[in-house]
This record gives structure tokens, sequence and C-alpha cells, in this order.
């Protein structure tokens, strides 16, 4: 691998702070041609999917690529919004309101795994600004090793690379941190309070493969932590909500239960009114705005339900922003030249 060639590193520019915050990614728009790309860097990571390439390279070109874009497209058509993709439209928000809330002497980006801005366009651009000490919060507040650790793969990639490296510090989870859970609590509070409440609380997670946790990746007990924490802040009872894992892909198993056997199940067993809640995205997306706003109602109704609501995600709720912006600070401890009352 190539090093890059930098201007040399002055003593100031050592000590300057940037923080990258980093989500998934998303296609430029919602076609076929444009998710093709997308799917291919996606599914291409062997973080994602942990198949030999001699095996899965052959479904991956000859089944996924040439069917699953057009599939796809029409979901994410679905949801778009005049902005754009919304997960991109939200991680803007929300690096805006993390901006807002920190002194202009630190330099806040954000990028995206698997689309653009990248995390190497991001961190070069970091990099020309000075920054020597970067800070990475991968948006995802439950560790998985597909989608925390594909995200941190690529920043120790462009690492690799650097001459002078800058001195480099990961969030790799925060499921359990107050300020976040507390803004989640309340945000379905209010939700409830407005709209009614539901016969259960449902806290959708995205699922990862079964392989992948039997491997020793602690996902799914991250997620029913921070289901419990909500649940305890809420004043609920184990019989008032439920934790299940969507957006399975693929053939081999996955974590369970799933989301979608239970909008079968649930009303069946007497829930008809359901609430549903997905934490593990702190930014609306595709897989809560079309799989679980959209066709979960669906699902839920054809099989009995009554009522249904989706809650959605924190977004650019300014208790979400503010814990958001305390994991950065706790984090950037020892690195500030301040103490962090300084920086309120
Ligand atoms: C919240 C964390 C996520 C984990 C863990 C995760 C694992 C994972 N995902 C796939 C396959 C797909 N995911 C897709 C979309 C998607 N996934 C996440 C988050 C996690 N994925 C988000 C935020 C999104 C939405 C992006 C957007 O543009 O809105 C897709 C693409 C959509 C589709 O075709 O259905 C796929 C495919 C696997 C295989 C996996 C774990 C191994
Ligand atoms: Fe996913
Ligand atoms: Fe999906």
């Amino acid at each position: 691998m190539k090093l890059y060639t930098e201007p040399e590193l002055s003593f100031e520019q050592q000590n300057k702070i940037g923080v990258l915050l980093v989500n998934l990614g998303t296609p430029d728009a919602p076609t076929a041609e444009a998710m093709k790309p997308f799917l291919k860097r996606f599914l291409s990571d062997a973080r994602v999917v942990e198949l030999p390439k001699m095996l899965w390279y052959p479904i991956l070109y000859g089944v996924v690529l040439p069917l699953r874009p057009k599939v796809s497209a029409a979901n994410y058509a679905r949801v778009w919004l005049k902005e754009g993709s919304p997960i991109k439209f939200f991680t803007e928000k929300q690096t805006a309101g993390v901006r807002e809330r920190l002194p202009s002497s630190l330099f806040i980006e954000y990028a995206m795994t698997y689309s653009e801005p990248s995390i190497a366009q991001a961190i070069a651009k970091l990099k020309a600004a000075g920054v020597g000490r970067l800070l990475v919060v991968p948006l995802f507040p439950q560790y998985a090793s597909s989608s925390s650790g594909g995200a941190l793969d690529k920043v120790f990639k462009e690492l690799q690379q650097q001459r002078n490296q800058m001195s480099v510090r990961t969030v790799s989870r925060f499921y359990n941190h107050e300020g976040y859970i507390n803004a989640l609590a309340d945000q379905i509070h209010h939700y409830r309070e407005q709209h009614g409440m539901g016969d259960k609380l449902m806290f959708s997670f995205h699922g990862i493969p079964l392989k992948q946790h039997q491997a020793g990746d602690s996902y799914p007990n991250e997620c029913r932590a921070t289901a419990k924490l909500v649940a305890e802040k809420l004043g609920l009872s184990e019989q008032d909500y439920v934790v299940s894992f969507q957006s399975r892909f693929g053939r081999g198993k996955w974590i369970e239960p799933s989301t979608q056997t239970l909008f079968n199940q649930l009303p069946r067993q007497g829930v008809k009114k359901l609430d549903v809640v997905c934490p593990g995205f702190v930014s609306d997306c595709v897989e809560t705005m079309e799989e679980i706003a959209i066709s979960g109602r669906e699902e839920f109704y054809a099989a009995g339900g009554e009522v249904y609501h989706y809650i959605p995600c924190l977004n650019a709720n300014a208790d979400w922003l503010d814990a958001l912006v305390d994991v950065i600070k706790e984090n950037l401890l020892g690195w500030l030249k301040y103490d962090l009352e300084d920086l309120k």
C-alpha cells in the first residue's frame, strides 16, 4: 500500500481535534442503477458477508446484484425525501447539531462506510484542516462486527496510508449511555402521550446472522440491554415490551425473534395495538421507514392487528444531540486543553 504525500505536521497541528461521525451509507438515488454500486460495496465487505469469496461472489454477482437493486430501489422510492436519502438527510442534521453544540476549535465531519462522503474523503478533509487527533464515533449505539467494525476498518485503512498518522480514538458502543437511554425513553413517552399507548411496545433492532453471534459478536446482548434500560425508565414490566430483530438478508439463520414473525403472531396472542420503535437506528432510513413504518403496518393489520404506531428514530431530537455531544466530550477527556466544564 502506497503512503500518502503530506505536508509536514506542525506542532500546533498535532493537537488539533477532529470528530468523525459515521453511518452506514445509502444509494445516491432510489433507482436500480444507483442501488447496484452501493450494494456491491456493502455486500463485498467480508465483515458483512463472511462466506468464503469463492462461494459468495458467484451468488453476489450472479443472483443478488442482478435482482436485488430493482426490489430495493422500489422500497427506497417509497421513503425518499425531496432532500434525498433519509439517512443522509438526518446524519447531516446531526452533524450540524453537534457542530452547533461544540466550540469551533473542534472540526466535526460525517462520513458513510459504503457511500459518499466516504471515510477516506472525510479524513482527508480533516487532515487538510490540520487535525492531528481524531475521535471516530460510529452512529451505531450497539456494536456489531458488521456495522461498527466495518466503519472502523475503513478508518484504520486510511491510517495505514498516512505518513503522519493521526492519533485515533474510537467509540465502539454507547448502548447504555444515560443520555441516549433518556432521550429514547422521552421520545417514546411523548409519542405515546400524544397518540395513545399500545398493548405492547416492540423494540425492533437490525438483525445479524446467527453465526456471527455464535462466533462472539455480542450485539444482541447490547440490544436487549438498551431495551431493558429504556423499559425501566418508562416503568414498563417485562410483559409490556418485546425485543426483536428485523431486516433479515439471505438464506442463513439470523438472530431471533424476528420482527416480521412477531407482526404475524402478536395479533393472535391478543396484542391488537402495537407500538414499534427502532433504537438501533439513530436515523430513520429505508429499514425503519419502509420495512417497519409501511410494510410492518400492512403485515400487522393483515394478521388481525388493529392499531399500529411507528415511533420515529431520534433523528435530530435535541436531547439525543446533547447526549451525542456528551459521548464525544467524555471520549475527548485528556485530549482537551481545557476540562469539560470549560467546553459547556
Ligand atoms: C444498525 C446496524 C446495522 C447492522 C448490524 C446491519 C447489518 C447488516 N445489514 C445487512 C444487509 C443490508 N442492510 C441494508 C440497509 C441498512 N442496514 C443498516 C444498518 C445495519 N445493518 C442501515 C442503516 C441500512 C439502511 C441504509 C439506507 O440507505 O437507508 C441493506 C440495503 C437495503 C436493502 O437492499 O434491503 C442490505 C442489503 C447485512 C447482510 C448485515 C449483517 C451481516
Ligand atoms: Fe443492514
Ligand atoms: Fe430491508
